[in-house]
């Protein structure tokens, strides 16, 4: 199977290093220096202190026709509009397979009613250190969910055959989201504005409160149902990644624009169209986009 992978990120180079001994894989990057020092020096692949060197292929986003069966996106939720607007050649048959942490994709999607679309949802943790270097900082699974058409050739990536990378299936993609959606909602703004690891939201007392009050008020909005599920997984997602500073937190340090509208920016609307009130996700909306703008 041909798969393709457009973004060569922290997300898109784990995937390639993990995927590239099965099948035939195409990193398509943004840069022509990136895809370059791929092809030249191979990809490293660096877990529990070992490296791994890897084969891949890699070409410039747009410079070559995408040949492939399965295509992964894996940029950041604002840079797809750009990514979709350069998809509009590659075959009907290719299954899109889109990776995204919020859900202001969604939107976008409704456009593509014609195409087979898959959706991710990657709880690994990956840190990408150099444009041929990708730590895999914490092993954890890679979620799929038909969201319409046919999986296509995607359902060769659920024979469970990948050491150290699950592939799990779910027929509920809405689910799937919102459940990250929620731990993304509450996790990445705290751990910004307090400059924190992960961890520190359940060893610190008042900080898990702060949590409470903003899961309290994400649930409203999204009016979410098992709320004593969602708050467990939070929990258990802060000791698992207790170490980790969350992708917001990272892209502020890196000066990075963060997706803070299709985490925030969407909870906010939702609570919005129910009347509920959104202080504390308006605050926080505020004070990351500020930090963005300070640098
Ligand atoms: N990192 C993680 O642990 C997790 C990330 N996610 C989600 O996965 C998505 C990707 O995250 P992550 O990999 O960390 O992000 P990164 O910022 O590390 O990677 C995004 C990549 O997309 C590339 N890119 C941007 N525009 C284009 C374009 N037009 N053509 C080709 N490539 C392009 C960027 O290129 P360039 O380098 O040139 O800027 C960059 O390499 C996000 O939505 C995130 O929320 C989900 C779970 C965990
Ligand atoms: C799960 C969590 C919070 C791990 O850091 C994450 O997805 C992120 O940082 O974006």
């Amino acid at each position: 199977m041909r798969i393709g992978i457009i973004g060569g990120g922290a997300i898109g180079l784990l995937l390639a290093a993990y995927l590239s001994p099965y099948f035939e894989v195409t990193v398509y990057t943004r840069r022509q220096e990136q895809a370059d020092r791929l092809n030249e020096q191979q990809l490293r692949l660096c877990k529990q202190g070992r490296e791994q060197r890897i084969r891949v292929r890699a070409a410039l986003f747009g410079a070559e026709k995408v040949q492939a069966d399965v295509l992964f996106i894996t940029v950041k939720q604002y840079h797809l509009s750009d990514v979709l607007s350069q998809l509009t050649n590659v075959p009907s048959t290719t299954t899109l397979l889109f990776l995204q942490n919020g859900m202001n994709h969604l939107r976008l999607l409704s456009q593509w009613k014609e195409r087979n679309i898959v959706l991710g949802v990657v709880e690994h943790g990956a840190l990408k250190h150099d444009d041929c270097t990708v730590e895999h900082t914490g092993i954890g699974k890679m979620t799929l969910s038909l969201f319409q058409g046919t999986l296509g050739q995607a359902e060769k990536l659920l024979d469970g055959k990948i050491p150290y990378f699950p592939i799990e299936y779910t027929d509920d993609w809405q689910t799937m989201l919102t459940d990250k959606l929620v731990v993304n909602a509450v996790i990445n703004p705290l751990t910004t504005i307090l400059r924190i690891q992960n961890g520190e939201l359940i060893r610190i007392q008042e900080y898990t409160e702060m949590m409470k009050q903003l899961f309290a008020e994400v649930c409203d909005s999204l009016a979410l149902s098992n709320r004593e599920s969602a708050w467990h997984r939070i929990v258990a997602i802060c000791e698992k990644t207790a170490a980790n500073r969350s992708s917001m937190l990272s892209d502020i340090e890196h000066r990075r624009k963060t997706e803070v509208e299709a985490i925030l920016g969407y909870v906010l609307e939702e609570g919005k169209k129910r009347g509920v009130a959104t202080s504390l996700c308006q605050f926080l909306f505020y004070a990351v986009k500020g930090m963005e703008k300070h640098g």
